[in-house]
């Protein structure tokens, strides 16, 4: 261990805008971190060496920098923002994504474990190779640019504050690798602390802070580079539930005000939703939809996306009114269509009886069985399979005078009004 002060300049395998000092970066304490802040060695992600280097021209060395051949005739006005197309390719797995953002924007990357959002968050950084595609920032190709030499920014999950560092010091890395003195790198330093609120802690060291306080410092300290890209992976994963809502308000704001490209990736669906103008949502290494939260909420293309946005999600052949399931029965629908269509409507809009309902019209009604049954906020959410699989929610004690339990036979209706359906 060192009691260097000193930011040391950048580390040929750092991660963008966040260049390796002697000692190892590490997180800042969380509920992993052992009693005295002692922390086992873990530096900033390197480069993976998984795959040849090279991108879309297949050079193993590019000189870096240097535009792919097909960019000879640079374009007199460059295209702003972020151009994408990541291909990774791995033993038993693909990434092949296109990305496009304008200056601004904020993109949140959405999907399953193992979808690839963390790869395609890596290539963007230059910490993964490209196996093919390419990558545009303002107009510039990226692709064989090393990673401390792009302007690009990463907020981690874990921070990966350096824990010898003070949060000021910490913030003034980055400007101080990129040629500041020290006096100007600690004065932009203060100048991010104070937009962040945490002037009053710029002398402590990554282990005095609390995890809301070590991830507004990662962030200021990736935006203290004035990355054209900012990356977050994350970023509101580490923290309890109480400062992370604090915590996605503030980002939220400062995302807002951050005149670049964003790039998070999340799990959450409503850190998604609230911190993004974009949503991409990547499953099996593929884009599989992107639009608005509230287009992605309201028409949601794939198994994964309507549970997320809590939806049931049927696919089938409309006429008319009428939409014949591609497996199961038919369902009713305002919307009058034809061909493949997908119908959807929310666990909320199912009625739930014991004995067929008499006088009950014959639409939308069909014989199911409680597969399970879990507590949803302050409703009952009812898993049914049947002639129709569907999630139903219902009150605590609506279940108990219908003596829901699992295996007991129900009848489920939803009012056609209820249903959405639109072309798939
Ligand atoms: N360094 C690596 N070497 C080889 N395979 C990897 C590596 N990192 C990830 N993978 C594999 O690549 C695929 C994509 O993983 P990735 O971590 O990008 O997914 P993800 O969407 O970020 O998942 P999660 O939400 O679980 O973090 C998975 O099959 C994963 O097992």
């Amino acid at each position: 261990m060192t009691n260097n002060s000193e930011p040391t300049r950048p580390h040929p395998t750092s991660p963008p805008g966040q260049p390796a000092p002697a000692e190892t970066a590490t997180r800042a304490p969380g509920p992993a971190a052992p009693a005295d802040g002692a922390q086992p060695p873990q530096g900033p992600p390197a480069p993976d060496d998984e795959s040849r280097t090279g991108g879309a021209s297949g050079n193993p060395n590019p000189a870096e920098g240097r535009p792919p051949a097909t960019d000879t005739h640079p374009n007199p006005h460059p295209p702003t923002g972020l151009q994408a197309h990541l291909v990774v390719d791995r033993p038993g797995f693909r990434l092949d994504v296109t990305l496009t953002a304008a200056p601004g924007d904020v993109l949140a990357l959405l999907g399953p474990n193992g979808a690839g959002k963390t790869t395609a968050l890596r290539a963007l950084a230059g910490l993964t190779p490209l196996t093919d595609g390419h990558l545009r920032l303002d107009g510039t190709a990226l692709e064989h640019t090393a990673p401390e030499a792009r302007p690009v920014g990463v907020v981690f999950q874990d921070y990966l504050l350096f824990p010898h560092l003070s949060a000021l010091d910490n913030v003034a890395f980055g400007p101080r690798c990129r040629g500041a003195s020290k006096a100007e790198a600690r004065a932009a330093a203060a100048a991010w602390l104070e937009r962040m609120g945490l002037t009053p802690h710029a002398a402590a060291k990554p282990r005095r802070l609390s995890g809301g306080q070590a991830q507004r410092v990662a962030l200021a300290r990736a935006l203290a580079t004035r990355p054209r890209l900012l990356l977050l992976d994350e970023p509101l994963a580490a923290l309890d539930a109480r400062t992370r809502l604090e915590v996605r308000a503030q980002l939220r704001r400062h995302l807002a005000e951050f005149e670049a490209v964003s790039v998070l990736v999340t799990h959450d669906p409503l850190d998604a939703m609230v911190l993004a103008d974009r949503l991409v949502v990547v499953e099996h290494g593929r884009v599989v939809q992107e639009g608005t939260p509230a287009d992605i909420a309201r028409h949601p293309r794939t198994d994964y996306i309507a549970q997320l946005v809590g939806l049931n999600l049927y696919r089938g052949q409309a006429a008319g009114h009428t939409v014949r399931l591609d497996a199961g029965p038919a369902i009713t629908t305002t919307e009058k269509l034809s061909g493949p269509v997908f119908v959807a409507f929310p666990p909320s809009a199912v009625t739930l009886f014991r004995d067929r309902p008499s006088g009950a019209s014959a639409r939308n009604l069909w014989r199911c069985e409680v597969a399970g049954l879990e507590t949803h906020g302050d409703q009952i959410r009812a898993d049914l399979t049947g002639e129709l699989p569907l999630a139903a929610d219902l009150t605590t004690v609506a279940a108990a005078e219908l003596d829901l339990h699992p295996g007991a036979p129900v009848w489920a209706t939803v009012k056609a009004t209820q249903t959405h359906a639109y072309p798939a």
